[in-house]
C-alpha cells in the first residue's frame, strides 16, 4: 500500500509476561477511517495503546509516517508523536480549565507560538467542531457530547495527521453518538485526517468505517480486516454473527 500513513508489522501486544494479541499486521491509507471492533477484552484499547506508542511493544513495529513510534526515543519520538492526536474514552479534559484553555494546552506544550497565537488556533479549532461560542465555559458545563467534541478539537491541536479514539460514543445517548459520527465525517473529509476509533456501535462502524479491523480473543490476532458490509456478510461466524449480535 504505497500511500500507507500507519503500518503495523508483526506487533505482539501484552501486559508483563501476558500476550494479549500477537502476530498483528496491517496497514492504513492516508484519510481512512479505521474502526478496531471486537468482543469485550480482546484487546482493542490494549492495541490502540501500542499504536500511540504508549506501551512497549513486545515484538514488531508500528511506523506512523514511516517511523516505528514503538523503538523511537528522543527527538525522533516527539516528531513521530506530532502526528498523532488521542482522544481517551474518558474525554479527559482538565476540569479547572475553560475549554479554550484546554485546547491550548498542548499548543503550548509542543509549539513555540505566542499565547495571542495559541489563542487563534484554538479557537479555529473549536470552530472546526461547532464549540466557538463555548470557549470560555468550564467542561462540567459542557453536555457530555459537547465534552467529546471539546476533546476532538483539544486532540486537533497540533494539526495532526492521525487521530485516534478510544469509544467516542460511550456514554452518549443515539442522536448524541450520531451526531459525533458525523462530526467524524466532516472532519475527515474536510482536514484529510485518518481516523483509527474503537468502538462497540454497529451503527458507528456502518456510518463511519471504510474498514473496520475485528480481533479476537481467543486466537489473539486480527480475523479480518475489510469494510463493515463485507464483514456483516462474511462467511466466518465469528465475524458475521457480532454484526448480527448473536453470542458465539
Ligand atoms: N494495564 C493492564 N495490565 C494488565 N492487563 C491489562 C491491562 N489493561 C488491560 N489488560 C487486559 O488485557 C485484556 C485486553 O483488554 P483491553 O482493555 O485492551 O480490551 P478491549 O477489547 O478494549 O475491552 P473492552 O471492550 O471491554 O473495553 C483484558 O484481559 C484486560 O484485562
Amino acid at each position: 500500500m504505497s500511500d500507507a500513513i500507519i503500518q503495523v508489522k508483526q506487533l505482539q501486544c501484552g501486559y508483563g509476561d501476558r500476550i494479549i494479541l500477537r502476530d498483528v499486521s496491517f496497514e492504513v491509507r492516508k484519510g481512512e477511517i479505521i474502526t478496531i471492533l471486537g468482543g469485550s477484552g480482546c484487546g482493542k484499547s490494549t492495541l490502540l495503546k501500542h499504536m500511540i506508542g504508549l506501551l512497549p511493544a513486545r515484538q514488531g513495529e508500528v511506523l506512523i509516517g514511516g517511523e516505528d513510534i514503538i523503538h523511537a526515543l528522543g527527538e525522533t519520538r516527539q516528531r513521530i508523536l506530532a502526528r498523532i492526536g488521542v482522544m481517551y474514552q474518558s474525554g479527559a479534559l482538565f476540569g479547572s480549565l475553560s475549554v479554550l484553555e484546554n485546547v491550548m494546552l498542548p499548543l503550548a506544550e509542543y509549539t513555540a507560538l505566542s499565547a495571542e497565537a495559541r489563542e487563534i488556533v484554538a479557537r479555529l479549532k473549536l470552530r472546526l467542531v461547532g464549540l466557538e461560542a463555548y470557549a470560555d465555559f468550564l467542561p462540567s458545563a459542557l453536555s457530555g457530547g459537547m465534552q467529546k467534541r471539546a476533546a476532538i478539537a483539544r486532540a486537533l491541536a497540533l494539526d495532526p495527521q492521525v487521530l485516534f479514539l478510544d469509544e467516542p460514543s460511550a456514554g452518549l445517548d443515539p442522536i448524541t453518538a450520531a451526531e459525533l459520527d458525523a462530526l467524524i465525517l466532516q472532519l475527515a473529509h474536510s482536514l484529510h485526517t485518518t481516523f483509527i476509533v474503537v468502538t462497540h456501535e454497529l451503527a458507528s462502524i456502518f456510518s463511519i468505517a471504510d474498514r473496520a479491523i475485528m480481533l479476537d480473543k481467543e486466537t489473539q490476532g486480527v480475523l479480518a480486516i475489510a469494510p463493515p458490509s463485507e464483514l456483516a456478510s462474511h462467511s466466518d461466524p465469528r465475524i458475521s454473527h457480532f454484526f448480527n449480535r448473536h453470542i458465539y
